[in-house]
């Protein structure tokens, strides 16, 4: 199939979604006849660049850019989070779409990939002038997101309270409550009983999995996790709770080591305090760029993308990456860690217990019954267990890394059903 490149994009500017087409390049030598459709991999489905104008609250009106990007629909409704940060482009929130589509095939829900954002920084604005962003964007994506269309949940830099906002704006605009328009609300909305931890969850539970084919033990190992939020904190306390030791953490503020061990529901209370990490008087400080360098068995990734990059990847000190944030490492440097036998428990895989957890508070809501919190641990273990060891296989058989095993997966559910869906859908 013979088709132009995406105008909009420079081939100067190698940013995440030229990594996400890097990847998918990687993956189509295995994709036999399915090859014939992997451009439907390579391009959006649709795209939607919205203003959102608010009143701060020294009565100034100031403008925002807004996105909303549905990757693939051919497995089920977009699924995917909202961004707010202050460096959020169109194509960071493309290739962030387009690894929701992927990861959502990979531990087999039935969603296709979307992905939202808002180029601001959450820091700098009061909850109010937050609340009246986060309604204006609600209303201005109205046209794509609903329960059976495309069900948003929250990224880096929102949370549940942005979801509360957001159910009720779009309840409001269309008459009716509707808690399946997205998912990580609080409980008292319709929210999921443990969706707050399950990214951080199952991250812990594929890096386990991974360690266990290696003969790692989770007891007694050092842990290193880049960001301390949502995920970072989530992962840090679950493996503390497992007997690990948490040896080097940083957030936005800077970055703190212990090799006798943090304990992070006492840096937690620190950081709820203070605003961050920087400071806690029980580690030591150290330079933001030598924290990947901290001798560990895991390294936690949990902030951006690109962190690990040809330029860090040889030096980096520990045995298993679990990608707790989408698309932290590049291609340049997946090939170094793979040279020197790292084992990446790629993001679709590593960090898809949150929308695992997103797909068990949708059922429910729709079902208007509430499951236990253990019900939903246990089945998002299972769930996540089950698409390593499927994913570890092919890594096996196929000898390739367990990024290409997860896109072998992925891709093949993605493309099977497009071919399904006949030549001129
Ligand atoms: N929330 C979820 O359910 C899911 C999130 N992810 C991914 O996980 C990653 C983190 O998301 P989430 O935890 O929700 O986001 P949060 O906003 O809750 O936390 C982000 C954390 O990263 C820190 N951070 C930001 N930039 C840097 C940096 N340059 N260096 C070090 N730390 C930094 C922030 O510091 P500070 O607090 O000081 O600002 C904060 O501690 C993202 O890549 C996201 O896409 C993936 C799957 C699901
Ligand atoms: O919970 C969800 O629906 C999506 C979470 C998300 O944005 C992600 O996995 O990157």
């Amino acid at each position: 199939m013979k088709s132009e490149p995406l105008s909009y994009l420079s081939s100067e500017n190698i940013g995440p979604w030229e990594i996400y087409l890097a990847q998918v390049d990687r993956v189509t030598p295995y994709l036999g006849k399915l090859a014939f459709w992997v451009e439907d991999l390579k391009r959006p489905k649709r795209i939607l660049v919205v203003d959102v104008p608010i009143q701060l609250d020294d009565g100034s009106v100031a403008h925002f850019e807004g996105y909303r990007v549905h990757h693939n629909t051919f497995r089920g409704p977009a699924k995917g989070g909202v961004r707010y940060h202050q460096d959020v482009t169109l194509s960071e929130v493309m290739a962030l779409a387009a690894w929701m589509t992927i990861k959502n095939a990979a531990v087999g829900l039935p969603y296709g990939g979307g992905k939202g954002g808002v180029r601001v920084d959450p820091r700098k604005l009061s909850p109010g002038e937050l609340e009246r962003l986060t309604r204006r964007y609600t209303s201005e994506i109205g046209i794509l997101i609903g329960p059976d269309k495309d069900i948003p949940a929250p990224d880096l830099g929102t949370g549940a309270r942005e979801m509360a906002w957001m159910m009720d704006t779009y309840s409001m605009n269309v008459g009716r409550t509707a808690p399946g328009v997205v998912t990580g609300k609080p409980i008292a909305v319709g929210g999921s009983l443990g969706r707050q931890d399950a990214t951080g969850r199952g991250v812990f539970v594929t890096a386990a999995a991974a360690a266990e084919k290696m003969g790692l033990s989770v007891e007694g190992s050092r842990v290193v996790i880049q960001g301390f939020g949502n995920v970072g904190n989530a992962a840090a306390r679950i493996f503390h709770d497992h007997g690990a030791r948490l040896v080097a953490v940083s957030d936005v503020t800077g970055a703190i080591r212990n090799d006798g061990g943090i304990d992070p529901y006492d840096l937690t209370a620190y950081v709820r305090q203070m605003g961050g990490v920087k400071g806690y008087p029980k580690a030591e400080p150290i330079p933001a760029p030598e924290l990947f360098f901290t001798p560990c068995e895991f390294l936690i990734p949990a902030a951006l993308e690109k962190q690990i990059t040809e330029a860090n990847a040889w030096k980096v000190q520990c045995k298993v990456i679990a990608e707790g944030a989408n698309g932290p490492t590049t291609p340049a440097a997946d090939d170094i860690l793979a040279e020197r036998g790292i084992v990446v428990v790629p993001d679709v895989i590593a960090n898809a217990g949150g929308v695992t957890v997103s797909y068990f508070e949708w059922v429910q809501d729709f079902n208007s019954f509430f499951w236990t919190e253990e019900e939903i641990n246990a089945r998002l273990e299972r769930l996540m267990r089950q698409s390593f060891e499927a994913v570890w296989q092919v890594a096996q058989d196929k000898k390739v890394t367990l990024r290409t095993a997860a896109y072998i997966v992925a891709a093949t559910r993605v493309l099977e059903a497009r071919a399904m869906l006949g030549l001129y859908p």
